[in-house]
């Protein structure tokens, strides 16, 4: 479902964010990405939504060689995906239902379908009757809940979270991994991005460890 076949990326300037990296994660699996700041976490993370290419190597996701196709054809393959940013990406001047039903705007869903899903993400997220709300009126938690209800309003196969736990107490984070494996259970793929690595040993799952760009 995700294969990265000897893989690099370099960023404009020259530094070398990943080093040939070649792992194979299954459908449905779950897997965490641990790693310190700046071990490459993210540049991961955007390579398998095919917001940014590999220099060198493949990154195959559901079967499609991201390096081979066009840029026209990526939205495609991001239909598939949903994606909790690091830095949340959220729009403060709409309401949390308008945030929440951007994916399906952007794929044309009827918009009475949308409603009902937008109501059926936040109600998952422990979100529901808040759809009115400003993002500014919710917690740190919550604006992170709100965050996962808009990667999963369109259902997507696999779900990415680039430190989804940041910045939350522990209690909170793991509530947030429990949502996670949520998904999980009902055959989600999920890749989930932390640097601290006591929030996913009590899962059980695998866990791909980068140190500047190649695995520790
Ligand atoms: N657009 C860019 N241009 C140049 N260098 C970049 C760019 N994006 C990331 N880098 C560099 O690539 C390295 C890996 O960054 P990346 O964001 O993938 O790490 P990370 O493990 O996700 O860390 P963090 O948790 O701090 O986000 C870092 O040294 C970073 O400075």
């Amino acid at each position: 479902m995700i294969k990265f076949d000897q893989v690099s990326k370099r960023y404009p300037g020259g530094f070398d964010a990943l080093k040939n990296l070649s792992f194979q994660i299954d459908a449905g699996e779950m897997v965490f990405l641990a790693g310190h700041s700046g071990a490459g976490k993210s540049t991961l993370l955007k390579l398998v939504a095919g917001i940014d290419r590999a220099t060198s190597g493949n990154v195959l996701v559901n079967g499609q060689n991201l390096s081979r196709l066009r840029a026209s054809q990526l939205p495609y393959v991001r239909q598939h995906i949903g994606i909790v940013f690091q830095d949340h990406k959220i729009l403060y001047d709409r309401s949390v239902f308008d945030n929440v039903v951007l994916p399906l705007d952007i794929i044309g869903f009827d918009r009475r379908d949308a409603a009902r899903r937008v109501r059926a993400a936040l109600d998952k997220v422990g979100l529901a009757g808040r759809e009115k709300s400003m993002p500014v009126g919710l917690s740190g938690g919550e604006q992170q809940r709100l965050c996962i209800a808009r990667a999963v309003v369109h259902r997507p196969a696999i779900l990415l979270a680039d430190e989804p736990s940041a910045n939350l107490d522990r209690a909170y984070a793991l509530d947030i991994m429990e949502l996670f494996k949520s998904f999980h259970q009902v055959g989600v793929t999920v890749l989930i991005s932390a640097h601290d690595e006591t929030l996913m040993e009590d899962y059980g799952r695998r866990i791909i460890r980068l140190r500047e760009g190649q695995f520790a």
